[in-house]
């Protein structure tokens, strides 16, 4: 790391360790922005993560856990009022309001621009900005993109090391002109006379803003995962998918599987579920069924394009996992579990009396005493969650006892099937294969859920989420749409990867989950890579393929003919209900297709 003391003064920037002009030139302009007391290089190094944690714990920000139970991890409280990404404060800036669409947030660039700066003025003062050269994507490979991200939070650094491939290598791959995505971060909260410093800086402001146009993301006043590290969903997603709609690719909030059949056939899966609805649950799935085998290439974010053989492939930009904690346990995901051995970087779980973290569904009951993500004195009998219910671990991919070998490959993975899916109580059968890639769009841009604490919404409410993507496209949903449609188009139909619509939370009338889910959903991803090659039957519903009776193999499992049959039942009545909301929801969205407007009335005229 190359520590600069002064404030460059405008003057060719010695103590860059690169010799890209613009790239100095523009840490040297955001640095006269924000006024910071000093500029750190980032390289990524063990002895600059050493030194960042040491000096967050000195801060009281971390907390080094036991090194015998978790080496070289660490805790994190956040500030309580910053525990979840902030979807009204974040804004799509494109040149013209119609490119942003109705379902982002927007407002004029150059308005924009204007208020920013002046939030941006001093923001730093009394802080360090590092300078965190960062690739999404296998390093080297050409399909990766670089961002930069300034930050004044080492907290930021440290989890752009575990979820990115940042400092040297990064800076490297640039070159002295290469292209990089901008990005700068601040907690906005600057050390001026008098103040002093918190635990977890952040200020009730915040803004999380994107220009497509000029591929720039500013980020202000949060501290948490999805608001700073400005990696994840605001590059991987918001800005990719407008690259990806320029390029002609996809960006997409998608795992990444690999299943192996007993037989030894291998099929790669991407999945879309929006945030805390099962991604990383089913990205390390132990299945249940004797001879299968699923490793993990990624849990949250895949590009994908079309090779030259004309079938899609799928990367993870991620190096990391920036995964939910309360829920995961030995039971539910014992892969997440054996993950975080060590390494790892816990916000806002519970810690234990002896130096280790714990959360709801970690183990069976709780410890005897916790002290709470609040701080508090927490016994099994305070009667409020130790945990918060968006409390996150990060920790590197490569320490998952499931990855597959290929999870680094530059050319990616193949992909067999995408399946879409959401938290829905009622309506919606365990599994649902699309009539084909038009159809199949239809039924992605239709998925809805029940909200998560992943965000800062009210939780248990029905939200069309389109794709998973409602909080993470970067431009008009409808023209996103449009994009998928025209890529189907151009494909070689044969070799375009199957659309399945699924879902593990539908309930009884008692209001329990009809589907023991987890390790068993392996039972469903049979069928669908059975059909895919061509040996399980489907019978046609009005929705789309349904499994015919007896096709899911519940072999072993404990579950009744009648909730099989509830569980993949479409009820005509319901179901005119839901093309009801659908088409309302359509005309909320703007100019959707006309091709899923078709959809939309051959789905009606099915229902009669
Ligand atoms: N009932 C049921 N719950 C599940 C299943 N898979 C995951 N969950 C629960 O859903 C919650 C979130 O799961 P994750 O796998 O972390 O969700 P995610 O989609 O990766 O979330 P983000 O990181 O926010 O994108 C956890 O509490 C899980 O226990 C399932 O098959 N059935
Ligand atoms: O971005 C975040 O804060 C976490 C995440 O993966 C999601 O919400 O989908
Ligand atoms: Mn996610």
């Amino acid at each position: 790391m190359t520590e600069q003391k002064a404030i460059p003064t405008g003057q060719h920037d010695g103590g860059a360790p690169t010799r890209h002009a613009e790239l100095i030139a523009w840490v040297e302009q955001v640095a006269g922005l924000v006024k910071p007391a000093a500029i750190r290089w980032c390289d990524g190094s063990q002895a600059e993560w050493d030194e960042l944690s040491s000096l967050l714990v000195d801060a009281g920000t971390l907390t080094r856990l036991d090194s015998a139970k978790r080496p070289n991890s660490f805790y994190a409280r956040s500030d309580p009022r910053d525990v979840a990404r902030v979807e009204s404060r974040t804004f799509i800036c494109s040149e013209n309001e119609a490119d942003a669409g109705p379902t982002n947030n927007w407002s004029e660039p150059a308005e924009m621009r204007d208020r920013l700066n002046g939030l941006f003025d001093g923001a730093m003062e009394g802080r360090t900005m590092y300078v965190v050269p960062y690739c999404m994507g296998p390093l080297g490979s050409e399909a990766s993109v670089i961002g930069v991200e300034l930050t004044d939070s080492p907290y930021v650094v440290l989890s752009m090391k575990i979820m990115t491939r940042m400092g040297a290598g990064a800076l490297d791959m640039l070159g002295d002109d290469g292209f990089f995505v901008r990005c700068i971060h601040t907690v906005g909260m600057p050390l001026t006379e008098g103040v002093s410093d918190v635990a977890w800086p952040c200020n009730d402001e915040k803004w999380i803003v994107h220009y497509p146009e000029t591929r720039e993301i500013w980020s202000y006043g949060s501290g948490y995962g999805g608001n700073a590290l400005l990696g994840k969903k605001c590059l991987a997603l918001r800005i990719a998918s407008v690259m990806a709609r320029d390029q002609g690719w996809l960006a997409e909030h998608m795992l990444i599987l690999k299943l192996t059949s007993p037989e030894q056939q291998v099929h790669y899966i991407a999945a879309a579920f929006p945030s805390a609805c099962g991604k990383t649950n089913m990205a390390m799935l132990q299945p249940t069924l004797e001879g299968w085998k699923a490793e993990t290439v990624g849990d949250d974010i895949a590009w994908m394009r079309f090779g030259n053989d004309g079938r899609l492939y799928a990367v993870n930009p991620e190096a990391g996992f920036f995964g939910v904690a309360p829920g995961t346990g030995y039971a539910t995901n014992r892969n997440a579990v054996e993950t975080l051995w060590g390494n790892a970087i816990f916000t806002n779980t519970a810690l234990t009396t002896d130096g280790d973290v714990w959360w709801e569904g970690l183990t069976d009951s709780p410890p005897e005493n916790l002290i709470d993500w609040r701080g508090e004195a927490w016994t099994p009998a305070t009667g409020t969650p130790a945990a918060h219910p968006n409390a996150r671990f990060t920790v590197p991919a490569e320490q998952c006892p499931a990855i597959a070998a290929e999870w680094n490959d530059p050319a990616g993975v193949p992909i067999s099937a995408i399946l879409f899916g959401g938290r829905r109580a009622t309506a919606v059968p365990l599994v649902t294969e699309a009539f084909d890639w038009q159809h199949g769009v239809y039924l992605a841009a239709n998925v809805a859920s029940e909200t998560t604490a992943a965000a800062e919404a009210k939780v248990g409410q029905l939200r069309r989420d389109p794709f998973a993507m409602l909080p993470f496209c970067g431009y008009a949903i409808s023209d996103y749409f449009d994009h998928w449609l025209r890529l189907g188009e151009r494909a070689d139909k044969s070799k375009l990867p199957g659309i399945y619509l699924v879902n593990w939370f539908r309930k009884s009338a008692e209001g329990k989950f009809l589907w023991p889910g987890f390790g068993d959903n392996v039972r469903v991803l049979k069928w669908i890579v059975e059909r895919r090659e061509g040996t399980a039957d489907a019978v046609d519903s009005a929705t789309g393929r349904l499994p015919v009776s007896g096709a899911i193999d519940t072999s072993g499992l404990d579950i009744s003919d009648a909730a099989m049959a509830e569980l993949l039942r479409v009820d005509a009545e319901v179901w005119r209900e839901e093309a009801k909301a659908s088409a309302q929801d359509f005309a909320k969205l703007g100019q959707v297709p006309q091709a899923l407007l078709d959809e939309q009335a051959a789905l009606e005229q099915r229902l009669g």
